[in-house]
Formats: C-alpha cells, structure tokens, sequence
C-alpha cells in the first residue's frame, strides 16, 4: 500500500482535494499521514477511520519514508522544502498544487484527461515530480481538449473573468465584505421602491471610492467593479497569470514552447469561484461549427456544449450553474466576423476542482493504480 503523506490539507485547495478523496473513496487504497506547518501534534482530519496525529511539515526525515508526498501548502512550503527533501535522498513521488516548480524540467504539469500519454511516459521514464496548472489554463484545456488534440488550434487569445477564490479564502471573504459594504450603503434607499436610482448609483460609487470598503487583500475594490490584474508584471508587459497561459498550454501538450501561441488578458470579477474565460480561437483551417461541437464535447466526460442560445446560455453556463460541479460548459460557439477560421467561445468551470484539486486527486490515483 502507498505511503502517503498530505500537506496544506487543511486549506481551501487542501479542504477540496480531501472533500473529493472523500467522496471517491481514495482512502482506502492508501495509507495517509497528515502533516501541519503549525499544528503538530494536533488531531487528523475525519477521513472515516482513525489517523495519527498530525506530524510536523517540516520534518524531512518523516516526508522522507512516504512513497508520495501530496502537497497543497503553497509556493513558499514548495521552494523550501522540496530542494532540502530531494538532497536529503527523497525519492519518492511529489504532488504539488503551487506553481513553483511547473516550469523546471524535473516536472510534469498534470491534467490526464488531456496529457494522460504524456503522464504515462513521463512515469515509465522515471520523472517523480508531478504539478497540477494554473487553474486557467487546465479549465481553458478541459473545455476545449477536443480542439487541441485534433490540431486545429493554431493560435487561441483567452480573456479571463476569474473568480475569488483564486487569490485565496481571505479574498473571497472580503469579496462579500466588500458587498455589503455597498449595500449597506444604500439600504435605506434599496427598502424604498420610490426612490432614485441615481441617487442610489451616487451613494455606491462613492462608497467605492471613500475608502470605506475592506481592500487589504484586493488592493482596491471588486464589488461593483473588476480588476484588470493578476499577479505580477513582466518585462513584456504580460502579467504573470497571462504569461502562465502560453508557457502551461504548451508544456501540458507536451509541445515545445512557442508552437501554439496562447495570450491574453486576465482579471478578476466578483466571482466566487468559478473561472470564466471567452476565447478567440484561430483554427487551422475552416472547420463546420457541428464537427467543431462534437470535437469539443465529445473530448472527455466533464465538458459539454451549451446551445448558443440565450437562454441555455444563462441556465447552464454562468459561474452560479456550474460552481461546486466537475462540470465544464463551452458555449457561445460562433464563427467571427474576421473569417470562417475565427471562432469564439466560452467556458466557465470550477477553479478549486479541475482548476485544482481534482488533476492532483487524479495523478494520486494513477500512481496507486500502477
Ligand atoms: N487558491 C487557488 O485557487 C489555488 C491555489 N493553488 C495553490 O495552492 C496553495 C494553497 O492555496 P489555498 O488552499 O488557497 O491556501 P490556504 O491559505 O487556504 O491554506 C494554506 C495553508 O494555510 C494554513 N492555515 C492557516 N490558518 C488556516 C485556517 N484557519 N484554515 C485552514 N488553513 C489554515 C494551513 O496550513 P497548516 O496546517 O500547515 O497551518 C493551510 O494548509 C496556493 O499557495 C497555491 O500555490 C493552486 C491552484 C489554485
Ligand atoms: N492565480 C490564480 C490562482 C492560482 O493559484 O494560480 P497558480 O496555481 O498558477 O498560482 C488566480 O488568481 O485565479
């Protein structure tokens, strides 16, 4: 039975990941140790059968029994920890959600309904390093797998409306702290059907502006409005989320770098956490839209093709349809008006689930499979 040890469990990616576990039975396959940066010694979480108490995450002679080692804890538990383990002789498998290592060429980023070959010889090959992407782009890839795996993608923008969650649970907090911020600003006149909305409209911008709303995490409000920035800026102007879209696509494809190009911009909406992404995608050659639907929805169970329709649209594929479900619509399939090899389209999915948790559930249960 692997031996197999969990860090960053008890956060929001970690919470997630257990949930699954929980509900797809993982445990019973394996035998788990739960490890804490801060709570050692502490109870385990309720898996359904007694574990010990939690060992100490930084303790490499504990991580260096385990066969696997599941990680969620973040980048900065990953920069210190895994240079050490890996000196100190670990040579088992490393599962990671955090970002840090997806671009070193030990690593393999993991997304199986998608790269499974590239899984597969990566683990005959002897590669023990294995990270889930950026939720964008495995959601981005989930959606429109069927495209890729044809070859008819010869360069694909991607324009994000990124959810909450993606910068954290704190984030997500005051998110609705921020709300109810401007609701409270106008609940007098909100209890009034008689009265202005401009008035209304007044009040809720300045209390955007007025320094009243909570942005230490934000930097700036969200509620009411958006925030055309994720993470940091590169020399080319490119945030690093924008960047993460080219270099990941093509890693996870297995391609060189460079061959399909993937850009665009990212931001943030008042999104839960369910990530939304419209996409202009220049095909290689022209297409028919049925051929295209059946490619996309056909490509693996989780993706489905939403009629391009209004009211389909609205039902099924909005960040309220699809949050908390393993479920990927695409929708809104429509050639532009730039030319029959100029498609669009949409995709909403779960960022806490293919966008991260669940690519990492699944490469644990490919290992204990083999
Ligand atoms: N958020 C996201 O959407 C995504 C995140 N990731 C990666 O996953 C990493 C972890 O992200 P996320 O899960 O959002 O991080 P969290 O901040 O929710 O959790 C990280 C750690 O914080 C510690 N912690 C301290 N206080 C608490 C508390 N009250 N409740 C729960 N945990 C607490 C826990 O470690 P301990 O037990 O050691 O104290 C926990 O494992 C990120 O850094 C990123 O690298 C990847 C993809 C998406
Ligand atoms: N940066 C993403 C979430 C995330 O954690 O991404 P990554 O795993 O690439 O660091 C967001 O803000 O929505």
């Amino acid at each position: 039975m692997l031996k197999v040890g969990f860090v960053g469990w008890r956060g929001m990616v970690g919470s997630v990941l257990m949930q699954r576990m929980g509900e797809e039975n993982d445990f019973a396959g394996i035998e788990p140790t739960f490890f804490s940066t801060s709570q050692a010694g502490r109870p385990g979480p309720d898996i359904g059968v007694a574990v010990p108490p939690l060992e100490d995450a930084f303790d490499i002679e504990a991580l260096k029994s385990l066969d696997v080692i599941v990680t969620c804890q973040g980048g900065d538990y990953t920069k210190e920890i895994y240079p050490r383990l890996r000196q100190a002789g670990f040579d088992g498998y490393w599962i990671d959600a955090a970002s840090t290592l997806r671009m070193d060429d030990r690593a393999v980023i993991v997304l199986d309904p998608v790269n499974r070959q590239v899984i597969d010889e990566s683990l005959d090959r002897g590669v023990k390093t294995y990270v889930g992407g950026n939720c964008t782009v495995s959601l981005a890839l989930m959606g429109l797998g069927g495209l890729f795996e044809a070859g008819l993608v010869e360069w694909m923008t991607s324009m994000t409306y990124q959810a909450a969650s993606g910068a954290g649970a704190q984030n997500m907090r005051e998110l609705l702290a921020q709300m109810q911020g401007l609701s409270g600003a106008v609940a007098g006149e909100l209890a009034d059907p008689a009265s202005a909305i401009l008035d209304i409209d007044r009040k809720v911008t300045a209390a955007m502006r007025d320094g009243s709303l909570p942005t230490e995490r934000f930097g700036a409000p969200l509620a009411g409005s958006l925030l055309p920035w994720i993470d940091s800026r590169l020399d080319n102007g490119q945030s690093k989320e924008e960047w993460k879209g080219g270099v990941e696509t093509n890693k996870i494809l297995g391609l060189a770098q460079g061959t399909i190009p993937v850009d665009g911009l990212c931001v943030r909406i008042g999104a839960m956490r369910c990530h939304a992404q419209a996409f202009t995608i220049k095909l290689k050659a022209d297409v028919p839209l049925d051929e295209i639907e059946a490619r996309i929805g056909e490509h693996n169970q989780w993706v489905s093709v939403v009629p391009n329709d209004k009211p389909e649209t609205l039902a099924q594929l909005t960040p309220a349809a699809v949050t908390g479900t393993l479920q990927v619509p695409v929708g809104r399939l429509r050639k532009l008006a730039m030319g029959a090899e100029y498609l669009c389209a949409f995709s909403v999915g779960d960022q806490l689930l293919w966008g991260a948790a669940e690519p990492l559930r699944r490469m644990l249960t490919i290992l204990r499979e083999r």
